[in-house]
């Protein structure tokens, strides 16, 4: 029986084993980490991560050919194919800090593996690295080997957050880059016959390995372009009166265009966007190439104005000052169907509030307290390494409370932001909220959820991303 290890039980290395398992009978799974919490909750009832469909998979095949372990070191050496899936944030110190990705936990991970194996083994890049990484693992691991041969192959990840399981199910390509040698060609035909058992060969594209890696940092940089493009022509939208979602279903009706991605927000977040174009900015730096890094660059200053620009129309709209005002703060995680929250922009709305002196008021169905507060007192990018590793949060921020009901969140409230999606907030009873609100009482939509007419005709003021202002907006500019 073949066996696969898997390093790292995060968001990508737990679903995406949990459906190797269960596309692949024939094939033992071990997920391992070191994390002792995290593995004890993939073992639990209640899993990690939420992720529609996740559980059902997990429930499936644990314990048959999918297992959970902290014991690293054990999995790691009886593997034929290794996937190397831990943290590569974003440097906050030293050589490329604020830009380079750290690629500490990879390269632990490398050592560890060269130490313990004691036969030829595939190593998989699953983990988003700077292109040329797998020439600096072969070295570490060719370095240590005792005559051990190994294979590096780059298989980065497409999954997106939500809708993970779907994407594992039907992915679009599954990409695979391994060296262009007999041995590289003989691994990369071993990966593509794991994915075989449920992708179309067509889906499934070879390429060599750089190309892999920087396919995967590119992608993710067309993405974030497309939503920082739309969102760029919503900040015009508002100063013309044109609808910046009749602006993208228009554009988007061009075949070579597409309608996909093309939703105005607040701004993107995620754990990935701007992680991995700050990395491709870097490289392209150290490549000698700065007109073509700060092209990128652009992508994440026009993501930053983004939240700036909202918390500055908040501001502006309630009189210039919302000091001792409560706002109810509907939804924190990054997206909808996921508790995750990591560079959700709703931290950057909620600091920009709070440093106007706010009360918040915070409800998302999927996020705890104890999350929201260690993101508001977080620093940048530490969230970004294993649980176990990131510093706890000394104090709470006292003008934060977080309640399990948008309701509660609104009471006597003077404003309300939306910050995430989240399908609940489009069938709230906005009458009852705005009875029990501050006069005037305000909607801030960062998703365009609402239906803004219909608030409007209850006595709410609107303001929608990009969509023509109300009279009381058009006398507050919104001016940093
Ligand atoms: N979250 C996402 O949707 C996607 C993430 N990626 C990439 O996948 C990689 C992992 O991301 P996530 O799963 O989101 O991160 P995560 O933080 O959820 O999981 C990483 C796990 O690796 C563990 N770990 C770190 N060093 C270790 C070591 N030496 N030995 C054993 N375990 C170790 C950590 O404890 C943690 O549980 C990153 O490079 C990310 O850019 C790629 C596609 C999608
Ligand atoms: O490398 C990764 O981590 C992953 O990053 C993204 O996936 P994810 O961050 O999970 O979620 P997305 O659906 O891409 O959303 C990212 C952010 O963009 C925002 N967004 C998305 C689409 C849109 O039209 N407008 C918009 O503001 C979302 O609300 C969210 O904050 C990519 O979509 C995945 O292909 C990739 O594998």
């Amino acid at each position: 029986m073949v066996k696969i290890c898997c390093i790292g039980a995060g968001y990508v290395g737990g679903p995406t084993m949990a459906v190797i398992a269960l596309k692949c009978p024939d094939i033992e799974v071990a997920v391992v980490d070191i994390s002792v919490s995290r593995i004890n909750a993939w073992n639990s009832d209640t899993l990690p991560i939420y992720e529609p469909g996740l559980d059902d998979v997990v429930k499936q095949r644990r314990g048959k050919n999918l297992f959970f372990s902290t014991d690293v070191e054990k999995h790691v050496m009886e593997a034929d194919i290794v996937f190397v899936s831990v943290n590569t944030p974003t440097k906050t110190q030293g050589l490329g800090a604020g830009k380079a990705a750290d690629l500490t936990y990879w390269e632990s991970a490398a050592r560890m593996i060269a130490d313990v194996s004691k036969s030829d083994k595939i190593v998989v890049e699953k983990s988003t690295v700077p292109v040329k990484t797998a020439e600096a693992i072969e070295k570490i691991l060719t370095h240590n080997s005792k005559g051990i041969n190994f294979q590096i192959l780059s298989n980065p990840e497409f999954l997106a957050e939500g809708t993970a399981i779907e994407d594992l199910f039907s992915p679009d390509r599954v990409l695979i880059g391994g060296r262009e040698t007999p041995a590289g060609q003989k691994a990369i035909q071993a990966l593509k016959s794991v994915y075989a058992h449920w992708v179309p060969e067509e889906r499934i594209i070879c390429s060599n390995l750089w190309s892999a890696e920087l396919s995967k940092l590119a992608a993710n940089a067309f993405l974030a372009q497309r939503i920082s493009s739309v969102n760029a022509i919503s900040a015009l939208c508002e100063a013309t009166g044109a609808n910046v979602q009749e602006v993208a279903h228009a554009v988007g009706k061009d075949t070579r265009i597409g309608p996909k991605f093309l939703n105005a927000s607040v701004g993107f977040g995620g754990s990935c966007f701007q992680k991995d174009i700050l990395n491709l900015v870097y490289i392209c730096e150290c490549n000698g190439l700065p007109e073509v890094a700060n092209y990128w660059k652009q992508v994440i200053k026009i993501n930053d104005y983004q939240k700036s620009r909202f918390v500055n129309r908040v501001v502006s709209s309630m009189f210039n000052t919302v000091s001792g005002k409560k706002i109810a703060i509907l939804g924190f995680a990054f997206k909808k169907d996921t508790g995750d929250t990591r560079e959700t922009p709703a931290i950057d709305v909620c600091k920009g509030l709070l440093g106007d002196k706010a009360r918040l008021s915070i409800y998302d169905p999927q996020v705890s307290e104890d999350q929201i507060q260690r993101d508001l007192s977080m620093k940048k990018f530490d969230w970004d390494h294993p649980i176990h590793l990131q510093p706890q949060s000394p104090t709470t921020v006292k003008q934060v409370g977080v309640v399990w009901d948008a309701y509660a969140a609104t009471k006597d409230a003077h404003g309300i932001c939306i910050l995430t999606e989240w399908d609940e907030f489009k069938s709230l009873d906005y009458q009852k909220i705005y009875d029990q609100m501050q006069k005037p009482a305000f909607v801030f939509d960062g998703r365009n959820v609402v239906d803004a007419e219909k608030l409007r005709q209850i006595g709410f003021i609107v303001y929608s991303i990009g969509k023509p202002l109300d009279e009381w907006l058009k006398d507050m500019p919104a001016v940093a």
